[in-house]
Parts: C-alpha cells; structure tokens; sequence
C-alpha cells in the first residue's frame, strides 16, 4: 500500500520534513497548514522539493470550523476555502481534510452542516480537490465516524467522503466494525495512530501522546482490516502529535515511523495470507484489492547467545571478579580481538577491551555493548532486520572467521544474529581456549542462563527501541510501568520472546534526565538465571563479592506482608535476597554493586512460572545503589 507522513508527526523546517519522509522511503506527505504557512518558499516550490524527493503531497490539512455555522460566517468559510483550493492546485494535492467543527459556537443541526458541506463540495470540484471529513473526537456535535459519515452521505456529493483517524475511534473505545459499512470509495483518506491509554483530556492526549502503530495500546491491526474490508485502497498515512517526536532528529523519526507501517502491513498480509488457506481456492473475490508488502518471518525461538561488555583496566578486572566469584570460567580469547569468552552454563559474557560504539569520551568503565541472538536462520533475520530499517553494522572482517551479521539498536547496542546451537554455534569457533588463566572451580554456582538484560534507553529513543525490538526480533512487550527512583521517575517496559529465551527490559527517565547511573537509575545490567540464589548469594560472597546490601527495613516490610518463614527471611536479608510474587509465581533476586558508573549485575531465580522483573523492588535496589555510591 501506498505510504504517507503528516509533516506534522516530524521535527525541522519543511523542507527538512521532506527530505526526513522522503529518506526513510515513504510515498507521500499529508502537508500540515502551520508547516506550510512557516515555510519561506511559494507552494509551488513545495510540490517540486517533493517531486524531486519522490513525495507525493496526498493531502493538504486541516481545515478547521467549517460547517454548523450561521449563513454569514458560511459566505466567509467558503471565500477562505477558495483560497485555500487555489493553493491546492499550486501545491500539486487534491485531497483536504475537513475536521469537524469544534467551536463553542457551532450549531447542533445535521441537515445545516450536511447542506453546508455539500456546498463545500461544490466549491472545490471546479478545481478537482476533494473533501475529506473528519470527526474530532472532541468535536461540538460530530464526533464519532458514524456520525460524520451520515452527514457525508446526507450532503451526497461526489467531492465529498470521509477521513477515518484511527485515535478518534479508538481512544473511545469505540468500535470500529461500523467502518465497514461505509463505501470504500467514500472513505477518501486513513490516518493512523497508536497512543498509551491514559485517562486524559481527549484534545492534551491527540496532541501530546499519539505514537506509531504497535508503540501504544491501541489494535491498529483490527482497525485497519476494517478500513481494507470496506474496500479502502488510498495511502496509509501517519498522523502523530508527540512532544518527543516533535523535538528529535526527523531522519530517526521518519525510519520509525516507517518501520511500523511495515508491521502493520505484515501484520494484515499474514492475516489475508490465513484467510486465504482457511477458504481455499477460488474464494478471492471479495478480497481487498491492495497489496500488502510482506517481511520475512521474524525469528521464533530468540535466545540470548551472548551479551558482550566493554571495559576497559580497573572496570574489566571487577567485572572479571563478580563473573568469577559466579563461577564463570574465562574458557576462550578471540582469535583476533582483545575479546575474552567467559560462561557458565548457558551464560555467555563476551568482555572486550575496546568499543568505537563507546565513543572517544569512554573513560572504560564496563558498559554493555552488544547483544548476541541465537537465531534459527540468521539471514532471514539480518533480511528482515534490513527490510526494517535498521542500521546494519560493518561484519566482523577476517575471512577466516565466522561472518555474523549485525545491527544497531536506537541506542546503538549491536545486535548479533547469530546461528543456533543445532547449527554448531558456529561464532565460537571464532574463540580458541584460554590459557586457563581464570578457570573456576565455580561447581557450586548454580548460574545456568542469561534470563535479561536491562538497557537504559536515551530520552528520544524510548518507543522508537521497543518498536525496534518487537519488529526486528519479534518480541512480545509487556505493559510499561513507573518506577520511583530516588533522583527521579524511571519508565521501563520489558520484552520477551516467544518462549522467554530472549528478554530485554527498557528503562528511561521520565524527564529526560540522567544516561548514568547516578542519575534516575540510569544503568544497564544483565540478570542471570539460576536454579538456587542462595547458593548463588553465597557462592559469590564467598568469592569476594558481597551482593548489594539491601535495608532492614525492606526485610521488616516483607515480614509485614508475605508469609515467607522467618529463616528464609533472616538468609534473604543477609545476602540481600529481594523478593516478589505474581499469583502462584515466586521470585527471589539479588544485585551485584555498581561496577563503575554504568553496570552491574543481577542474579534471579523464578519459581512457579513467574513471568515478571520483580519491578516493585527496583525503587529498593535504585536507592541502595545510590547509597552506595555516596557512602
Ligand atoms: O488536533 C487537531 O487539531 C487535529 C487536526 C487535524 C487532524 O487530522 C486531527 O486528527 C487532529
Ligand atoms: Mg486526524
């Protein structure tokens, strides 16, 4: 299908809008009036910047307050619409978006507005511009589809027809089946958008909150299927209000944006595609006439590979300490690269002395880098990674090595596809065996995996990283939540694979403050599974490192509130032993201290299917950390 952006879900000048949409490969634009008006070019210079870019202007918006008013103030409507038709022509665009009135002023009468937008209609056919109606959700009198629709079809002219946007519907809750009665042909434009559910005005919530389909709570899938079974085949087409996007680099913006179209239209194709099989041969004919382009089938069973550290002098040798102290062996080095393999069970830490991605101001301290992916068909993932826009990274160069493709996160982690064990995990041939340096006699540690790694995330990249990782790698994500830090509240939203062999959680300032973990519990950690924590508590303190010292008061509190035996509670307090429970599922865990600014480690053993991170403690662990760092 035909894809478009409003400039007005982009950051920059106009031109710069453009270039942003044009770069990331969208079809067209829907030009916002402000943007246009801002702009220090005529509007035929407009529609050449584009055509050169490639972009089609596919709707000129909004025009506001049109119908429901007196006769004199319709005469004074009419006379600004004409002018805005001829700049239409200019601008090379046939198609404006009309929203309902939503004017204290307006007046309640359906035959009124229909007449009027019937001469609306009129007006612009001289000029082959159509009108596209929308109800605002928080228009006077019109503001559900049905309704604008009604009116449409009561004005019954063939330049009118209605705009659908999804966050009018769907922010009600309305249901958005009734959109198939409504003629395709009638339906002249689609403009989609996700948003969080929040319990807010409807006007601060469209204009603040709106982000890209699958980055908020809405079902854009069933939604759009409903605006295709109606027979719409017109552009799909992004309209997002959002401080963040409004304020971040429009290049990055735009892939994003993108990339979500992608999903969606995979997501549609896939259901066709199931349809089809279901019905057999021959049973097409009602089908929608648009193609929906497909993407390769994201990897099913995702697993953690590796995760990779860099770290340099005093920040690698803690970081070699709590590995060992968890029994890690250093079993191998890279054959090429100051890059130390260090396991224990399935754990993998790749620990690399060097990192262009840290950039020239890394003062070395331990910070994670890249993630490894254990795929079943690597290049299937890297073609679908592609199709997505993410950024491939350079492949590892040496011939004699094994070439593992690569992409970079929003937050410019590396990820690593990589095979999987049935295929002889062939990046490990890249690893000779150590000079047993570091070999642990660790039997006692019970670490067996990686269950998570937790990324703080840069301000602007938030929902751009979540939609990154559930498209590239499908993974499910789970509801975000707040965390109260001691310096400031931290957002954080998880995802996880199918069967749980991959999950990354996301953390970001909710002000946009704080990248290091002195400020808003910005940190990365990694979080290993075990089958035993006290053993593993134990274990470690045993080897040197004493897990992260958690208050009394915490263990007063679970006394108050859980029924865990007194001993399990006294051995919990003495090796920080923080706990949760989520219906019949337990979980204990306990934090290494901070290695450096920006690291530290997690130890965590789930009982009973607990599927969760334990977020009710990380308010606990933030502000020992933060005691920590200030004794
Ligand atoms: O918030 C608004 O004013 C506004 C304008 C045009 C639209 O298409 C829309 O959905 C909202
Ligand atoms: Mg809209």
């Amino acid at each position: 299908m035909r894809r478009s952006i409003a400039t007005v879900s982009l950051s920059g000048t106009l031109e710069e809008k453009l270039q942003a949409a044009a770069a990331a490969g969208f079809d067209g634009v829907e030009i916002f009036e402000n943007d246009l008006v801002a702009a220090p070019v005529p509007p035929r210079e407009v529609r050449a910047m584009a055509a050169d870019l490639g972009l089609g202007i596919d709707l000129y918006q909004p025009f506001r307050d049109f119908e429901g008013v007196d006769d004199a103030q319709l005469e004074r409507n009419l006379r600004r619409a004409e002018a805005k038709f001829e700049l239409m022509l200019e601008l090379g665009t046939d198609t404006m978006l009309v929203c309902s009135n939503a004017s204290e002023a307006a007046i309640g009468d359906d035959a009124r507005a229909a007449a009027q937008l019937h001469r609306l209609a009129e007006a612009a056919s001289p000029y082959g511009v159509r009108i596209a109606y929308e109800a605002l959700a928080w228009g006077r009198h019109v503001d559900d589809y049905r309704h604008s629709w009604r009116l449409a079809a009561e004005a019954d002219h063939p330049s009118l027809g209605v705009c659908l946007d999804s966050f009018h519907i769907l922010s009600k809750r309305d249901d958005p089946s009734g959109i198939r009665d409504i003629p395709g042909e009638k339906i002249f434009f689609l403009q989609l958008a996700d948003a969080p559910y929040m319990a807010m005005d409807l006007l601060q919530w469209s204009r603040h909150y709106r982000c890209f389909p699958g980055q908020g709570g809405f079902d854009l899938t069933a939604f759009t299927r409903n605006v295709l079974e109606a027979g719409y085949t017109g552009p799909l087409s992004l309209e997002v209000f959002n401080d963040v996007f409004r304020a971040s680099d429009p290049h990055r913006t735009a892939a994003d944006a993108l990339r979500s179209l992608s999903v969606l239209e995979d997501a549609l194709g896939r259901e066709r595609a199931a349809e089809r099989v279901a019905e057999g041969p021959g049973a097409d004919g009602a089908r929608p006439r648009v193609t929906l382009t497909r993407l390769p089938d994201p990897p099913e069973d995702a697993a953690y590979a590796f995760v990779e550290v860099a770290a340099q002098e005093a920040g690698a040798d803690s970081v070699r300490a709590v590995l060992a102290a968890l029994g890690f062996d250093h079993t191998s080095d890279h054959r090429s690269k100051p890059v130390q393999l260090w396991s224990r069970g399935d754990a993998r830490v790749l620990l690399s002395a060097t990192d262009p991605r840290l950039g020239h101001t890394w003062d070395g301290d331990a910070a994670v880098t890249a993630l490894g992916v254990e795929v079943a068909d690597p290049d299937r993932a890297a073609q679908r990674a592609d199709l997505l826009l993410a950024p491939t990274l350079p492949r590892r160069r040496d011939p004699a090595e094994s070439r593992i493709s690569a992409v970079a996160a929003p937050d410019g982690t590396a990820v690593f596809f990589c095979p999987s064990s049935q295929q002889g995990r062939g990046w490990l041939a890249d690893f000779a065996a150590a000079a047993v340096r570091d070999r642990n006699e660790g039997a006692g540690v019970p670490v067996t995996a990686i269950d998570h790694v937790g990324l703080f995330q840069p301000f602007d990249h938030f929902d751009e990283a979540s939609l990154f990782y559930r498209s590239v790698l499908g993974l499910t994500p789970d509801a975000s939540l707040e965390v109260a830090a001691p310096d400031g509240l931290v957002r954080s939203r998880a995802l996880h694979s199918h069967d749980s062999g991959l999950r990354i959680a996301l953390n970001v300032s909710v002000l946009g403050r704080g990248t290091r973990a002195d400020a808003a519990g910005g940190a990365q950690h990694i979080a290993f599974a075990c089958d035993d924590v006290f053993a593993a508590a134990e274990a470690m303190r045993a080897g040197g490192v004493a897990p992260l010292p958690i208050p009394d008061n915490y263990y007063d509190d679970l006394a108050a509130r859980t029924d865990l035996a007194p001993a399990v509670r006294e051995r919990m307090r003495e090796n920080g032993i923080l706990y949760d429970r989520a219906g019949t599922g337990e979980f204990f865990h306990f934090y290494t201290p901070m290695l450096g600014n920006r690291l530290f480690f997690e130890v965590v053993q789930r009982v009973g299917g607990y599927t969760g991170y334990g977020a009710a403690n990380a308010p606990i662990r933030m502000a020992a950390h933060r005691a920590e760092r200030t004794r």
